[in-house]
């Protein structure tokens, strides 16, 4: 299938009429969101899937804004034949709170004062931004996301969607992140705040007056951040020791090597595309972040609800796998259907905005919802609770099936019996079918998908479910080895 772009796209604004209560205990009123959407919102209003952004992202996810040279950042994973397919979904991605491209930031008008924020705006979380986009669904009338995808940052807020709604989000995708700030990441992100806060342009925060930006700040916080995104084997590979615009070394201290006129570049390009003062609060949220309670993640994740695959890189050492398994066996613990996936690459960090085929490949296998309906078989043979066990044995065997769901005239499941309470009988010498049927017999719908009704198997230890619609009339049967069939094919 040919993999397209959303095409041209706007950037809309929405405008929060009520005042927003900070973790913090602070308040922020006025507060404006930026975001796109791509794809439509289906009758149900069940096909939204919520991208969340990394420390620098944006609202433009995908598609091209007109005149633009560059499409959003993550296209290699958004449009018609991707795995965030917008045929298929409703994609909404918004700016962070805090940000500077269009959501109420350091750079804002603080409405008690008319002038910007600067140091003024209060410090913010990641819980705060969660709660921001929460709010920006709600305004669409979803009730529940089918999936809330991000890396880094963006992941961060994934996470905090999980334990601060979970009963709205069906399914999670965190990309390179973390539960909690590291030591080492709060170390990173320190060092570029006091390379902004040490540039005398930075005037205290309130340089949006002076006409100067502490680009020399912000550019270095960036070129070190940048080094963080990166392995060493992606810089071997990028720019060996090659020179930069020079044949030999010119043994004085100008610029020699590539990397560092990479790097420069980095810095120089992020300056002029966002706001110091974001660049602080940002970074401060993110180290601030801890979804631990008492230092345990287990009880912190205890909340969690959603079906959760968990995305590493194998050469990411900002937020490296450890981080991604510390959180898969929290949710484990916490008997959360998830699983990990380790994307193999040697780009660092930066893979999870680089890595197309592998990461379409696994966000679209994780978001791919085969159905109980696509694979039920509804042939089936019953026994009504009448019968006598004989019967049930003889029918077990003419039809070589080793379950019989045991119904009403009207087809009502009321039990299921088994060949295993079939020698049960024999042990017991019961002549009766009621004495011997599972009566409390678990099922599942039409509707279900296979990844629910695997995890039920698998809990129950069951290898056979009756499917019932609302009025527990049988539809069909599901068995193990059905589901094993399907996957060898997939
Ligand atoms: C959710 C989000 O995270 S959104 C934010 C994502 N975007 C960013 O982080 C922007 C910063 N850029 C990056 O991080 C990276 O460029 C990525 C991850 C987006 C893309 O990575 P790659 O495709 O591998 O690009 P790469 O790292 O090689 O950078 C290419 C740039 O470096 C420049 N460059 C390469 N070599 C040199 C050099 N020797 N000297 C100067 N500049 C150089 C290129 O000209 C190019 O410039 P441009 O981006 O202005 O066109
Ligand atoms: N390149 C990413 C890395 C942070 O995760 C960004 O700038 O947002």
């Amino acid at each position: 299938m040919k993999k397209e772009s959303v095409g041209i796209v706007e950037t809309k604004y929405f405008d929060i009429a009520d005042t927003i209560k900070l973790e913090s205990g602070k308040t922020l009123s006025n507060v404006t969101v930026a975001y796109e959407t791509y794809g439509e919102l289906n009758k149900e209003k069940n096909n939204a899937v919520l991208i969340c952004h990394a420390l620098s992202g944006d609202a433009h996810a995908a598609g091209w804004h007109k005149g633009d040279k560059k499409p959003g950042w993550w296209e290699i994973l958004i449009g018609p034949g991707k795995a965030l397919d917008s045929r298929k979904y409703f994609i909404i991605c918004s700016n962070v709170l805090g940000g500077c491209k269009g959501t109420t930031g350091p750079a804002s008008i603080n409405p008690e004062t008319g002038k910007q924020y600067g140091t003024d705006f209060p410090v913010i979380t990641i819980k705060d931004m969660v709660n921001v986009q929460k709010i920006l669904v709600d305004s669409f009338g979803i009730d529940k996301l089918a999936a809330v995808i991000g890396g880094s940052m963006g992941g961060m807020q994934v996470m905090q969607w999980l334990v601060s709604y979970p009963e709205m989000v069906k399914k999670a995708i965190p990309i390179a992140t973390t539960a909690r700030s590291s030591p080492q990441q709060i170390a990173f992100n320190e060092v570029g705040r006091q390379s902004i806060v040490a540039d005398p342009d930075w005037a205290g925060g309130n340089y949006y007056e002076t006409g100067k930006v502490p680009k020399n700040g912000l550019s270095v916080a960036r070129m070190v951040a940048h080094i963080t995104y990166l392995s060493d084997e992606s810089m071997y590979l990028k720019f060996g020791r090659d020179l930069q615009d020079k044949e030999e070394v010119t043994y004085d201290l100008s610029m020699d090597f590539q990397v560092e006129s990479y790097l420069h570049h980095q810095g120089a390009s992020f300056v002029k595309r966002f706001d110091a003062n974001s660049y602080l609060y940002i970074t401060k949220a993110i180290d601030l972040f801890d979804l631990s309670i008492n230092n345990s993640l287990i009880d912190g994740l205890s909340p969690v609800k959603a079906k959760v695959e968990v995305v590493s890189v194998d050469s990411d050492w900002l937020y490296p796998t450890e981080h991604s398994m510390d959180i898969l066996t929290a949710l484990q613990a916490n008997d959360v259907e998830v699983s990990f996936s380790e994307l193999k690459s040697s780009y660092g960090h930066d893979a999870f905005l680089l890595e197309k085929g592998q990461l379409n490949y696994i966000v679209s296998r994780f978001l791919a919802d085969n159905v109980v309906e696509d694979l039920m078989r509804t042939d089936v043979i019953t026994i009504t609770e009448k019968a006598q066990v004989e019967e049930a044995a003889r029918l077990m065997l003419d039809n070589q099936v080793t379950h019989l769901p045991v119904v009403t005239d009207d087809k009502k499941l009321i039990g299921i019996v088994t060949s295993w309470d079939l020698s049960k009988s024999i042990a017991t010498d019961s002549k009766d079918l009621m004495d011997i049927m599972t009566k409390t017999v678990k099922f599942c719908k039409a509707e279900d998908t296979i990844e629910e009704i695997s995890h039920k198997m698998k809990k129950f230890d069951i290898s056979c479910l009756p499917v019932v619609d609302d009025d527990l009339i049988l539809q069909g049967i599901i068995t193990t080895d059905q589901i094993s069939h399907l996957i060898s094919y997939i």
